[in-house]
């Protein structure tokens, strides 16, 4: 491919699944990989970790395509594309999703731009295993809170964000998303706050309503997600308050933390089974499930990259400050290290579905689902498209 234009590029690389792996993870890992080795993965369940693994044939980038006249080239996205999409489905969620965003009051004034976000969309794409608007919409509503918390408490000056307040704004929001116990007279004011501000109210409500759905691990986890996320916006508000641009590693540790792991989290609440925490919280699941986390946000990195307020990092920003690059040649990075870290991922799901439990793969293949949809989203969404730009990006 061509590096002409970085916008058109990035949309180009985004919406082309032509030459994508398969949405079936089971059929990447039979066509790249090799079948694990049972003594190499052995101690998955007494504790030898698969760091130390590689599957080369997995890790191995395939060719890029040459561009004859520039010689730049620029690796495929090895990403899935999505797996189900039902229009309709999705606008159910999406408008039901509107209509309680107006009832708690997130996004004011701004409903419209909210509505062709199509979060709806989103949540329809990366979770084919349920066809339950209900259980779609709970999902719906945590990503909405969380976006409406990540605009305008973290990203927007507009719309209010300020770094110096985002520590006690987000502390303030943890005491709901894992409640407070206060005693009175403080906890009704707690709980006034928990009722005025909208974005303490739509996470109340968004977790009341995904609580029909989990278990108490499940939301446990869910509430574990949520305080690792938070850590990273306070990160990101230091940056901000002094003006910092953080190093590549620093930043990758921050998307590390600030990943796509609080949606996609929920993919076997929606779909209706729980894998347990002694897999879930196994050191090599949580590697491999983060590493997928952390790969798809970059994938968020290379749409929103043109989009964003000038307060936002995004890693080709971060790459282009550090090495001087020009910003396509930081697109190009981002891509390798997206390639990277979604392969390492294949390899060390396949070595843990060999030895791990028919939950577990399941799991695994619903993860790997969900990437594709979002991928789909990205490609689609009026987020990450030049008419946000002309009225800033959130709505
Ligand atoms: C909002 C959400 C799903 C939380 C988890 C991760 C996260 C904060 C994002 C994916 C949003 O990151 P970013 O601020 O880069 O997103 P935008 O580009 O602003 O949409």
């Amino acid at each position: 491919m061509a590096i002409d234009d970085a916008a058109a590029l990035t949309a180009i690389l985004l919406a082309d699944t032509s030459s994508a792996p398969s949405v079936d993870l089971a059929k990447v890992i039979e066509e790249t990989g090799r079948p694990p080795l049972a003594s190499a993965v052995r101690g998955f369940i007494g504790g030898i970790g698969t760091s130390a693994l590689r599957f080369p044939a997995l890790l191995a980038e395939p060719e890029t395509t040459k561009d004859g006249e520039s010689g730049d080239d620029m690796p495929e996205l090895f990403c899935p594309g999505p797996l189900r999409d039902d229009p309709a489905l999705g606008k159910e969620v999406n408008d039901r999703l509107v209509a309680w965003a107006e009832e708690v009051g997130i996004y004011p004034g701004r409903l419209d731009r909210l509505r062709s976000c199509d979060f709806g969309r989103l949540i329809m794409l990366t979770h084919p295993a349920t066809d339950d608007p209900d259980r779609l919409l709970a999902a719906a509503k945590c990503v909405v809170a969380e976006w409406a918390a990540d605009d305008y408490y973290v990203d927007e000056v507009d719309l209010g964000a300020d770094p110096r307040v985002v520590g006690s704004r987000l502390a303030l929001l943890h005491a709901v998303v894992d409640p407070a116990p206060l005693l009175e007279p403080y906890s009704s004011q707690l709980d006034e706050f928990r009722e005025v501000e909208p974005i303490a109210k739509a996470f109340r409500s968004a977790m009341r309503h995904l609580v029909r759905y989990t278990s108490t691990a499940q939301l446990a986890r869910f509430q574990h997600q949520m305080s690792i996320l938070f850590v990273a916006w306070n990160q990101e508000a230091d940056w901000n308050a002094n003006r910092r641009t953080p190093p590549v590693w620093e930043y990758l540790v921050q998307r590390h933390l600030n990943s796509y792991l609080p949606p996609m989290i929920l993919v076997d609440v929606l779909a209706g089974y729980e894998l347990s925490s002694t897999e879930f919280y196994d050191p090599r699941v949580r590697r491999a499930f983060t590493m997928a986390g952390a790969a798809n946000v970059l994938l968020n990195d290379l749409y929103s990259a043109d989009f964003e307020s000038e307060n936002d990092y995004n890693l080709p920003r971060v790459i282009a400050a550090e090495e001087g690059c020009s910003h396509k040649e930081a697109l190009k990075r981002t891509v390798e290290i997206h390639n990277e870290l979604m392969r390492t991922f294949v390899a060390e799901a396949a070595a843990l579905s060999a030895v791990g439990t028919p939950t577990l793969r399941r799991f695994f293949a619903d993860t790997w689902a969900w990437l594709g949809g979002s991928r789909e989203w990205h490609a689609t969404t009026a987020r990450y498209r030049n008419e946000a730009t002309t009225e800033g990006k959130q709505q």
